[in-house]
């Protein structure tokens, strides 16, 4: 991964039930305290935009975290800056949309003179949740007749799909997962859930032989498969860097809520402990196991499966 997005994330800090309980905060102002780490952030903006869209027009920033981005990328890229505001702190002639986000509902409103036809757009904002707040800006930018080049946000939660909303190329340089699986996972693990938010950050793509979301479409439901996996995943890191705590505790938090998942878990286990004999017994011991599988958990066996054997591949 970049230097500087390594730079970044370790600076982003995650604040459990805020500004509503069930809510991972992710606090993005702490990167703007280290000038050092607020350049890197700038200039992996500056690069995208040079890179996706270098005839841009104009760059929009989403009120307010998005102005803290926004304005500086347009004046190092010497682009006008329109901001859109939320209700009531615009003056003039005003377009404006209604949107939900992830913790309530508001109203976007731009000056209606500050986009003219066909200008090409560009959306800065900190981070895309459910993408309801992208999505009323980009249609806001279409309203006044722009069109929207690129949406740039440094965090995406992946797992709330906000993606998915958007009609038009989006670009988050970061990608992290919302908050109401990491509780379960916090609960299972007996982990403090800011422990667990950085251990998952440090799961990233370098320091993994796999990138986890590309498993996640072959395991049943949509809690499950979170649950599997982050479990699986965090089990596997914390058998690679510490297997005497994982042995203490693994059976104890996973027996409870999901005796099968333990099985699974266990044999991640075993494979990261002592690959030899998994390698010699592991279709003997799928085979032997398989039966006892409920039928609907038999994608998530496989997947899991297939990460050990990945696992199998890089240390061996
Ligand atoms: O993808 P969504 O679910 O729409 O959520 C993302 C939006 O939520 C936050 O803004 P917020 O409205 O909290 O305003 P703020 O920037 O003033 O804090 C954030 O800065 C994004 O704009
Ligand atoms: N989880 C979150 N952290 C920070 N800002 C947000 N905006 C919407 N969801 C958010």
């Amino acid at each position: 991964m970049d230097e500087r997005v390594e730079r970044i994330k370790n600076k982003i800090t995650a604040y459990p039930d805020f500004p509503k309980p069930g809510i991972l905060f992710r606090d993005i102002f702490s990167v703007l305290q280290t000038p050092l780490v607020f350049h890197d952030l700038m200039a992996v903006l500056e690069e995208k935009v040079k890179s996706v869209c270098p005839d841009v027009d104009i760059i929009m920033g989403l009120d307010s975290r998005g102005f803290l981005f926004g304005a500086p990328l347009a004046l190092s890229l010497n682009k006008p800056f329109v901001p859109v505001r939320k209700r009531g702190k615009l003056p003039g002639e005003l377009k404006q949309v209604s949107y939900t986000l992830e913790y309530g509902t508001d109203v976007f409103e731009a000056q209606a003179s500050s986009i003219k036809q066909g200008q090409k757009v560009v959306i800065v904002d900190d981070l895309l949740a459910t993408g309801g707040s992208m999505k009323a800006a980009s249609e806001l930018v279409k309203e006044m007749g722009g069109v929207v080049a690129l949406c740039l946000v440094c965090i995406e939660l992946a797992d709330l799909k906000g993606r998915d909303k958007l009609k038009d190329p989006c670009f988050p340089f970061m990608s992290d997962l919302n908050v109401e699986f990491m509780k379960d996972i916090s609960f299972l693990l007996g982990l403090k859930i800011e422990f667990l938010s950085a251990i998952l950050s440090y799961l990233s793509d370098t320091h993994l032989p796999y990138s986890p979301g590309a498993l996640l479409s072959y395991l049943p439901d949509t809690h499950l498969r979170y649950l599997v996996l982050l479990t699986c995943t965090c089990l596997t890191h914390l058998a690679l860097s510490c297997p005497t705590y994982l042995t203490l505790t693994c059976p104890t938090h996973l027996a409870l809520p999901c005796p099968t998942y333990l099985t699974l878990t266990c044999l991640t286990h075993l494979a990261l402990s002592c690959p030899t004999y998994l390698t010699l017994t592991w279709r003997s011991l799928a085979l032997t196991l398989m039966p006892y599988l409920p039928v609907a958990l038999l994608p998530t066996y496989l997947t899991l499966a297939l990460l050990t054997w990945r696992y199998l591949a890089l240390l061996t």
